[in-house]
């Protein structure tokens, strides 16, 4: 039997951690196992338990007090990640090897990792040789997504991950409960977006010629997998005790 695993990815603070832990509560209610696991050498606080916590094996402090590296925050993470893609036998040891397991991952938030680093492809790779069924959950904090340009910006960043990782992707706007009731009217058009309106859009917010015509240029690519990833966007309100404003 297969294993499945999902990499939850996106920039820092979208709430993958919140993703992870509302998941958790989610399929504990409908009585189905899943597991947690943290890959942010850097994290100081989640409110799930874990079945493997990559601090274990590595830490970004660590890291950057050692005075022969002199690693600052950013290099302390890619660092500890590539010690990680050298040390994947801590990971097999963490997980065993139990039948049917499904596990959510916990990524750190730094958004090079999964554009051009190759830490996450071999993570992919390593989990599929493993026989886990991976699949990718980006996350992208609704409120930056409200306007057009935005929203583009956005889905390009989901869309280089899904492509450099190569694995099935679903893509999710976070913290809806956050935005007025104007911008979730607005941010419903992105659900089944129309690039053309938003060429219109961009244009009445952008000030600069240049940004203008980049987003235009951006927004007039007849480009298959922009429009694929769009059409996955799919908009969820984790509203695991956050008040409605
Ligand atoms: N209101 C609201 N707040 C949210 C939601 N999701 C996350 N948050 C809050 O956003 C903040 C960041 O959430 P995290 O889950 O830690 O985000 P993260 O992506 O794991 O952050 P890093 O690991 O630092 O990259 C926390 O204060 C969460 O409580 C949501 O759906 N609604
Ligand atoms: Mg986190």
């Amino acid at each position: 039997m297969p294993r499945y695993a999902q990499l939850v990815m996106g920039p820092a603070g979208s709430g993958k951690s919140t993703y992870c832990s509302t998941m958790l509560q989610h399929c504990e209610a409908l009585g189905r196992a899943v597991q947690v696991v943290n890959l942010d050498p850097a994290a100081e606080f989640f409110s799930y338990p874990v079945m493997a916590d990559i601090r274990e094996l590595i830490e970004v402090d660590d890291v950057m007090e050692d005075d022969s590296l002199r690693f600052g925050p950013n290099g302390g993470l890619v660092f500890c990640m590539e010690y990680f893609a050298n040390n994947f036998n801590w990971l097999e040891e963490s997980l065993g090897h139990v039948e049917d397991d499904y596990i959510l991952f916990d990524c750190p938030g730094q958004i090079e990792l999964y554009t051009h680093l190759p830490v996450m492809k071999q993570l992919v790779e390593q989990l599929q040789q493993w026989e886990f069924r991976v699949c990718g959950v980006f996350l992208v904090d609704s409120q930056f997504m409200v306007e057009s340009f935005k929203f583009i910006s956005g889905i390009l960043a989901a869309l280089s991950a899904m492509i450099s990782l190569e694995i099935p992707q679903i893509n999710i706007m976070t913290k809806m409960d956050l935005l007025s009731k104007k911008a979730k009217k607005e941010i419903e058009k992105y659900l089944d977006p129309d690039m053309y309106s938003m060429i219109e859009d961009s244009t009445n917010i952008l000030k600069s010629k240049m940004f203008k015509k980049l987003t235009k240029s951006i927004c007039g690519l007849n480009f298959g997998l922009i429009a694929r990833n769009l059409e996955w966007g799919i908009a969820i309100s984790l509203q695991c005790g956050f008040k409605q404003p």
